[in-house]
This record gives C-alpha cells, structure tokens and sequence, in this order.
C-alpha cells in the first residue's frame, strides 16, 4: 500500500519530516483508513527529551506536522472524488498553524501511533485533530490548520 507522501511531487519531496527525497529526514509514511490517517514511528534513541526514557517535544510537534499536512491532502483527495496520484493537479497542504498539547511523557524506544480526523475542510482550509499514542495510552494531541498550497506565478 503506498503512504500518502509517495504521491507527493519529486519537487515537493524533500521535507524532514517525511521527504522520500530527503536522505536524512524521518520518512514517516501515512495512510488514510476510512475516515482516519494513520503513521507509525519509532523516534531512535538520539531523540531522548530532558530527562531519561522519553522523547524530545520538538520531535512530537514534528510528527504531528507532517502527518497534519498529509492527512489534509487524502481528505480533500477525498472530498473531490479524486485519487491520489491520479494524474491531475496535485493536491498539497502546508501547515498554517499547529497547537500541541503533551498530556503525558512520551516513552522512547516504543512505536508511537499518529492519527488524524478531519474536523472540517473549507476552501482552502483543512482542520485536522490528531493524536500520538503510545502502547495504546494517548500522550500528545494536536490542532492543526492546514492550507492548501498554491503556485505563485
Ligand atoms: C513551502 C512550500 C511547500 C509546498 C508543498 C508542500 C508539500 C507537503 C510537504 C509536507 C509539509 C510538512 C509540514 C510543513 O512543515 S509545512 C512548512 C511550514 N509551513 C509554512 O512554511 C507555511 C508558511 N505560511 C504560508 O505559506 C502562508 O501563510 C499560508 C499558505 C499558510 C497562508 O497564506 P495564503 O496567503 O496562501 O492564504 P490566505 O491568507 O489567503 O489564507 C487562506 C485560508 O487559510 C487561513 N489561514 C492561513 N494561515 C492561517 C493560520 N496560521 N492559522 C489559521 N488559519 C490560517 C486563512 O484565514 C484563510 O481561511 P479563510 O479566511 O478562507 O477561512
């Protein structure tokens, strides 16, 4: 099953976060599932957070992000009937704004869950909740305003 970013354009493939272009990134992969997204990452060990054992803040936002903005696209894929990959204009979102709230400390070492729900997709404006889940127990959730990125002449 291909993830959502493999559909992103070679020009647009480079984000740290989940650029399959970018050698260095994270490559995370999400995929839409009925009316959820979903991504796993494990975040390595360098990614440890102010004291032992759990993982960096900035790591989680990040997670977050690039799900965020993945998740707008399939749904507003959806929205137009469309098919991700299906030739047309593609269809890309940028973050406009992210709030994030961590609820409890995140473990290192673990597969962490990403999920997105669309909460309302209007012109150009994609909201999406997401969570970030760890061994089933919900740690970080998140906000994001989501805009569809459009080509300046
Ligand atoms: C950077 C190029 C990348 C492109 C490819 C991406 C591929 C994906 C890669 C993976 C990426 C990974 C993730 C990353 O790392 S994405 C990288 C981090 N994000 C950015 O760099 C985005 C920088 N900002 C901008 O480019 C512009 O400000 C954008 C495009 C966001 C809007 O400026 P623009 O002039 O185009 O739009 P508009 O002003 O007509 O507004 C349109 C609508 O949006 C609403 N709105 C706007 N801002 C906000 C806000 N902060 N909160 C709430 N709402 C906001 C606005 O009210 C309006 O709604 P409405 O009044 O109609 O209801």
């Amino acid at each position: 099953m291909q993830a959502i970013q493999d559909h992103y354009p070679a020009e647009f493939s480079h984000c740290y976060g989940c650029g399959p272009a970018n050698p260095h990134g994270f490559h995370l992969k999400s995929y839409i599932d009925g009316e959820r997204t979903h991504a796993r990452f494990t975040p390595a060990s360098m990614y440890s957070g102010g004291y032992p054992g759990n993982v960096y803040g900035g790591m989680l936002a990040s997670l977050l992000d690039c799900h965020g903005t993945a998740s707008a696209a399939a749904f507003a894929y959806r929205a137009q009937s469309r098919v991700m990959g299906d030739g047309g204009p593609p269809i890309r979102f940028v973050t406009g704004s992210l709030k994030v709230d961590y609820r409890r400390p995140t473990p290192l070492g673990v597969e962490l869950l990403i999920e997105g729900t669309l909460c309302s997709l209007e012109g150009r404006k994609a909201v999406i909740d997401l969570t970030l889940s760890a061994g089933g127990e919900v740690c970080v959730t998140g906000v994001m305003v989501a805009v569809q990125f459009v080509a300046k002449a």
